[in-house]
């Protein structure tokens, strides 16, 4: 058997291979995933699961046969199913199976961010396998991401995965979706998601599943952008599994992209959440965007919204337009009574001077004028 090519991954497993009849747990195609998990680990490779599936699991507790199931029925369904796939892939490995829900709130939250980081690693570093999930319970839309694909994205990018393996019913990305057009074409290999490539992606069939093909490929934009090459492949054939194993592509592979972002500047841009922002003068609009340099409260000309020492913050020029964003070293009120002062003068006007910078260049991601 060849080695395998990564050393950390994430595996994703949709609701369509955890409870295939659409109600309740089978271990039908989860035996196959299992074992696959398990011979990465045997290779050294980290391995996270983000599985779906708490809802298909939970479906048969709760008799409900209306379509669309409304909000409060699912998130009870995954409150019975979410403990049952657990027990499930407890079963089937032989390692410590870890359970970690999130929300996008969580991911958005830079101390939570972390503290999430850290118990992956942690858990990576001790041979357990985190499993993730949405924590579907308390997840109302706006803190929502909405589907596995994504989260599982999110995910890798978090651990600095190698690879996303996205583990669906279907072989992989069609032209079209195959349930639907008889004439589709397999692809095998996608060097970057374009336009024409999101057009060729429909939805799902399934009354528990999200998203069909449109968020695999979101999912796919996502880590490859982030050098993490990305596979979706077909889960119910034990032969995909096989194939990773010897070191063979299996359904369709979707490149890394050049470009990777440090984690930081990465979370700033996309996870993170600003509502307030603050105004800058010319000369700091000229410093922040021309000689690399941190946001000084000199520069600060006015102060909207509120926020925490901490928090990201849009830094936008005096016509409003967005030019950066970043994590303040000061609070809204704190900022207030500074801006326009010299670095040397916040001592004076505050009593104390924790940083000499509002913004560190480090903390700063500019963004990309059009
Ligand atoms: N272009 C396409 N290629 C392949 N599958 C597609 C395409 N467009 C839509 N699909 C649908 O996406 C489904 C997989 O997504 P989904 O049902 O959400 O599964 P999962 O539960 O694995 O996330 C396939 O079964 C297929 O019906
Ligand atoms: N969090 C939900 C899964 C939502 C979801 O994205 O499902 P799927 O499209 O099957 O990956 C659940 O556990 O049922």
């Amino acid at each position: 058997m060849a080695a395998l090519r990564w050393k950390r991954i994430v595996i994703k497993v949709g609701s369509a291979l955890i409870a295939p009849a659409g109600k309740g747990c089978s271990t039908r195609y989860l035996l196959a995933i299992a074992r696959f998990i398990s011979e990465c680990k045997l290779q050294g490779t980290e391995v996270v699961l983000v599985s779906s599936g708490s809802v298909a699991a939970g479906r048969a507790a709760i008799p409900f046969s209306h379509q669309p199931l409304p909000i409060n029925v699912k998130q009870a369904m995954a409150a019975i199913g979410q403990s049952q796939m657990m027990m499930m892939w407890s079963q089937l490995l032989d390692c410590p199976c870890a359970q970690i829900l999130l929300t996008h709130d969580d991911l958005r939250d830079r101390k939570r961010y972390l503290n999430i980081d850290n118990t992956l690693r942690t858990l990576l570093s001790h041979q357990a396998l985190p499993i993730v999930n949405e924590n579907d319970t308390v997840a109302t839309a706006e803190l929502k991401v909405g589907d596995n694909d994504n989260l599982a994205a999110m995910v890798a990018i978090v651990v600095d995965a190698d690879a996303l393996i996205i583990c669906s019913d279907i072989d992989g990305l069609y032209t079209a979706n195959p349930r639907t057009d008889a004439n589709a074409i397999f692809i095998p290999k996608v060097e970057q998601i374009n336009a024409d490539i999101y057009a060729m992606a429909g939805g799902s069939h399934h009354a528990v599943g999200t998203g069909g093909m449109v968020t695999k490929l979101q999912a796919a934009a996502k880590a490859s952008a982030q050098g993490i090459e990305t596979l979706i492949i077909n889960g119910q054939r034990a032969s995909s599994f096989d194939a990773l194993l010897n070191g063979e592509n299996a359904g369709t592979l979707f490149c890394a992209q050049p470009g990777k972002q440090s984690a930081k500047k990465h979370w700033l841009l996309h996870s993170s959440k600003a509502t307030a922002q603050v105004t800058l003068d010319e000369g700091a609009v000229q410093a922040l965007l021309h000689k690399g340099a941190s946001l000084l409260a000199k520069g600060v000309t006015q102060v909207t919204g509120d926020f925490d020492k901490g928090d990201a913050i849009w830094l936008v020029d005096t016509a409003g337009i967005k030019l950066a964003k970043g994590v303040s070293q000061y609070s809204a009120p704190e900022l207030n009574k500074i801006k326009g002062i010299h670095s040397s003068g916040i001592e004076v006007v505050l009593g104390y001077c924790p940083s000499e910078v509002a913004v560190h260049r480090d903390d700063l991601v500019l963004m990309e004028q059009g």
